[in-house]
């Protein structure tokens, strides 16, 4: 299978429990729950998104033929280093492309394998840390994982009222916009009363990376 990647960057994981490690964050273009044109954000099922991910533009982007290319393009992105080598798989969504070949592929030239994904779609065997961010109006059917991170404040998705869900960390990530700074006081306020649920800040922004 062929590969669409909008780009491929080392940085430093900015969210989660996962914040602050050393990743090569492989961006998939396309999602399922919005276009990524800002004329259909307003009937888009996922409003609230900061990320572009349309076409092959970014920094390492491109079409790659084969998961040998990819995990080549990968693992050249990451350097030398053998240590600790880490892939996180995002987008857009990227259960849309992210099949066994390339899991098999990163695998091979040393990497733990994470993804960031909307949840809506069953995930490949041999993925590391699942990543599941829910978004209100769309289909869950990723229930259990290594975190759930919620973008908060949801319309109509409060924090406790996901059914049936069985993480290892539960993580509310205040939505930037506007009302970043209001959002941000909202998770506070809501972990100091809710203390199985944690704070996740967007490091990467903090610290002017991708
Ligand atoms: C761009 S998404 C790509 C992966 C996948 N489509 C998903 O939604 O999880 C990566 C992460 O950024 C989060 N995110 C997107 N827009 C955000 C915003 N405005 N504020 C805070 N987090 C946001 C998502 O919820 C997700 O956890
Ligand atoms: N540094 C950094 N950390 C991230 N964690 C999740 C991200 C994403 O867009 O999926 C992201 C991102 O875009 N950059
Ligand atoms: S599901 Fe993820 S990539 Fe798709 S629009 Fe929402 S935040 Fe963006
Ligand atoms: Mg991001």
């Amino acid at each position: 299978m062929s590969y669409i990647v909008k780009e491929l960057f080392k940085t430093l994981q900015g969210e989660g429990a996962q914040a602050g490690r050393a990743a090569v964050f492989c961006r998939f273009s396309g999602c399922n729950l919005w276009s990524g044109r800002e004329e259909d954000r307003h009937k888009a099922l996922c409003q609230f998104c900061d990320t572009d991910f349309v076409g092959t533009d970014g920094y390492g982007g491109g079409k790659f033929q084969d998961a040998a290319s990819l995990a080549g393009a990968i693992a050249a992105t990451w350097g030398k280093i053998e240590r600790n080598r880490y892939v996180v798989f995002t987008g857009g969504e990227p259960l849309l492309q992210l099949d066994a070949a390339l899991i098999g592929a990163v695998r091979a030239v040393g990497f733990a394998i994470a993804i960031e994904t909307n949840g809506t779609m069953e995930p490949p065997k041999g993925i590391d840390w699942i990543c599941v961010s829910p978004k209100a109006g769309a289909p869950l059917e990723l229930r259990s994982g290594s975190e759930l991170k919620l973008v908060y404040p949801q319309v109509d998705l409060f924090p406790d009222d996901l059914p049936d869900v069985h993480f290892d960390q539960y993580f509310l990530q205040p939505m930037d916009g506007p009302d970043r700074a209001r959002n941000t006081a909202a998770v506070t306020e809501f972990c100091l009363q809710n203390p199985h649920w944690r704070l996740s800040l967007q490091t990467h922004k903090m610290i002017g990376m991708p």
